[in-house]
């Protein structure tokens, strides 16, 4: 199979999806790479160690949507490449499609099978392909939040730990799986008071048991956020419906209720966004501010440390590349549960169910296209 690394399009996007060792161990299974020029430069990665791993490498996009079986990227194709993916072409990323309705039916027009990394799902439920920017964007989100604290930047001017003699800041977390507990494990080394809200009872219970005596678990529910966001600093949205339009916690009427110059984190806004009053933000411009609220939204957060983000992210991608380079979408689908369920959008079907609630469209399973 021909795989192609295009170079990154989204605003601020400074991650590649494949290094030069994934590209090596690609190449001695049999496969052959195209890499765009430059397209690991800003991960740390010089065109050079692509070709000495040998990839072809090539000047556009274009030719990498002309010439490879399989697109692999980081992000989600963007509209100037929506005329380029072919069909039958594999594209294998991030596509957070329940959030993107141009994106959904950009995909079912090109007929090409798109399978997403954040949907790739083992039996336990875990999904081992948005696991490690997870734990990246959770940890980000603290540093965000310090940030946007400081009143240079908009916030009310309070350190997240305090110092000896005053008050320590308020960290609410709503969502206690991966984003949650790196976010509150942060948030706790730091020293400020935080509340981790899940609606899982088994996973309260777990969380309780490990999260350092500054963090306190709460059932999730409308009343305890009315509650909690009324003495928050910080509210980082950290809830995941795998697949799905993430639901809206907290209202407008809430914000109404919050701290002028507190700040909210919405990780979950690939999704959506978990906030009423989200809207998608970039690196270079990460915030806004609403009802006194300063709001920060970035869809890419780890793309700002690509460094440890493009190595954390091709550690987990490249077996599961592999494995469809080596048995094509179809026998790779068959052989493995984990990679079916990655399946979105295949040949002008949406075969993920909760992308198809999302726009009102048809679904068709994924088994009905394998044999
Ligand atoms: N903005 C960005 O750059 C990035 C965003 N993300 C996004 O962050 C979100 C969270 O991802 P993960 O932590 O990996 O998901 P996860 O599946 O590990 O955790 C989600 C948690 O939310 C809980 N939950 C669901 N509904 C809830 C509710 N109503 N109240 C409280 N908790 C609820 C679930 O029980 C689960 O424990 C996803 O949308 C993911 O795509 C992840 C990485 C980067
Ligand atoms: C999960 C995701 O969309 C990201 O890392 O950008």
């Amino acid at each position: 199979m021909i795989v192609g690394i295009p170079k990154e399009i989204k605003s601020a996007e400074n991650r590649v999806c494949m290094t030069p060792a994934g590209v090596e161990v690609m190449i001695k299974s049999g496969h052959e790479v195209l890499v765009e020029k430059s397209a690991g430069a800003a991960s740390g990665f010089a065109d050079d160690a692509y070709i000495r791993a040998g990839a072809d490498m090539v000047d556009t996009p274009k030719q990498i949507y002309a010439g490879a079986d399989m697109i692999m990227h980081v992000k989600e194709p963007l509209p100037p490449e929506y005329d380029l993916i072919r069909e039958g072409q594999i594209i294998f990323t991030y596509l957070h499609l329940a959030a993107d309705e141009l994106q959904t039916r950009a995909l079912i027009k090109s007929k090409a099978v798109c399978i997403a990394y954040e949907t790739i799902q083992k039996a336990d439920g875990t999904l081992p392909l948005l696991t490690p920017m997870s734990e990246v964007a959770g940890r980000m989100a603290i540093q965000e939040s310090a940030r946007f604290l400081e009143m240079t930047h908009g916030g009310h001017g309070i350190l997240l730990g305090g110092v000896p003699g005053v008050e320590l800041a308020t960290v609410v977390v709503i969502g206690g799986g991966v984003v949650g507990v790196n976010a509150a494990k942060m948030a706790c080394g730091l020293g400020a008071k935080v509340y981790l809200l899940d609606l899982n009872l088994d996973r309260l219970r777990y969380l309780s048991d490990v999260m350092p005596a500054n963090c306190f678990t709460l059932m999730s529910s409308p009343a305890t956020i009315r509650k909690l966001v009324k003495k928050a600093d910080v509210v980082i949205g950290a809830v995941l419906i795998p697949g799905a339009k993430a639901p809206k916690l907290v209202t407008r009427d809430m914000l109404k209720t919050m701290k002028t110059g507190s700040v909210l984190v919405d990780v979950a806004i690939d999704q959506g966004g978990c906030f009423e009053t989200s809207k998608a933000t970039t690196h270079g411009d990460p915030t806004f501010v609403v009802e006194g609220v300063v709001h920060y939204c970035v869809a890419n957060m780890p793309g700002a440390v690509a460094k440890t983000s493009t190595l954390a992210l091709t550690n987990a991608t490249l077996p599961y590349a592999l494995q469809i380079a080596n048995q094509g979408w179809k026998g790779a689908m068959q052989a493995n549960e984990e990679i079916k369920r990655g399946a979105n959008v295949i040949n002008g079907k949406v075969t993920y169910k909760a992308v198809a609630e999302a726009f009102g469209l048809g679904y068709t399973s994924v088994d009905e296209l394998l044999n």
